[in-house]
């Protein structure tokens, strides 16, 4: 399985991609600091997103950073994606590793503790706990779980966690203070005029946060 690292996990979404392209978005953010792109786009269909996929392929490679994609297996597999991401209502996480093999990355939603305790890590590799707050990008999410829920969630699962839904730059301590890993993001970078700044802004965010911890840590 490729390394991968959920520190700052970008969700490419064409339509908050505004006039860029999703190659010119991923290719910025990923310069900025992403650690992790996943392909979404609910409306593409398994061609649209297998022309999209194959341009992120090319862009990415050589960069370290791996493409997951979203919901739709036959095209993870057409483009030898480095992973899936599937959520609760998704093709189930077992049939989704079957079918996938042992070296590709595996990611599930999770909402719930029970989900979250349900998890099997032998077959997931990581998970999406969201939404944290209520979010324009997702419609049809399910309602927020705020900070304290997010906390409890992490708590339970068993695999490395990335937080999701409505995260911006400032709520880095927040999320991190959760246990969560990193923060999954849409539109914190796709729908900004600068992403790679905005990815930056993000990353440095994250370090500062964990450096100061360690700072702290020694302190007398
Ligand atoms: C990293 C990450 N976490 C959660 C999700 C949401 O997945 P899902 O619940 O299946 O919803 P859709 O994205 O498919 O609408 C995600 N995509 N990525
Ligand atoms: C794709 C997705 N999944 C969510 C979940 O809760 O599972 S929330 C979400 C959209 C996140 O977009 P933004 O960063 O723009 O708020
Ligand atoms: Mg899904």
């Amino acid at each position: 399985m490729k390394a991968f690292e959920l520190s700052l996990y970008l969700v490419l979404d064409p339509n908050l991609c505004r006039s860029r392209s999703l190659v010119e978005t991923a290719r910025a953010a990923v310069a900025g600091g992403v650690t992790m792109v996943q392909l979404r786009d609910k409306i593409a269909g398994t061609t649209g997103l297998v022309a999209a996929g194959r341009a992120l392929m090319d862009a990415l490679a050589g960069t370290g950073v791996p493409l997951i994609v979203n919901d739709d297996l036959d095209a993870a597999l057409t483009i030898n994606a480095d992973g899936l991401h599937v959520g609760q209502d998704d093709m189930p996480a077992d049939e989704a590793r079957h079918r996938l093999g042992r070296g590709k990355i595996l990611g599930l939603s999770v909402e719930t503790e029970a989900a979250a305790q349900a998890v099997d890590p032998s077959v997931v590799d990581y998970v999406g706990i969201g939404p944290v707050f209520a979010t324009p990008t997702k419609p049809d999410h399910k309602p927020p779980i705020g900070l304290d829920g997010l906390t409890r969630i992490v708590a339970t699962s068993a695999v490395p966690a990335v937080a999701i839904g409505g995260l911006k730059a400032a709520h880095v301590p927040s999320i991190l203070a959760s246990g969560a890993y990193g923060l999954a993001v849409v539109s914190a970078i796709c729908g900004q005029p600068d992403p790679k700044a905005a990815a930056h802004a993000l990353r440095m965010a994250i370090g500062n946060e964990r450096s100061g911890k360690q700072f702290r840590r020694g302190r007398r």
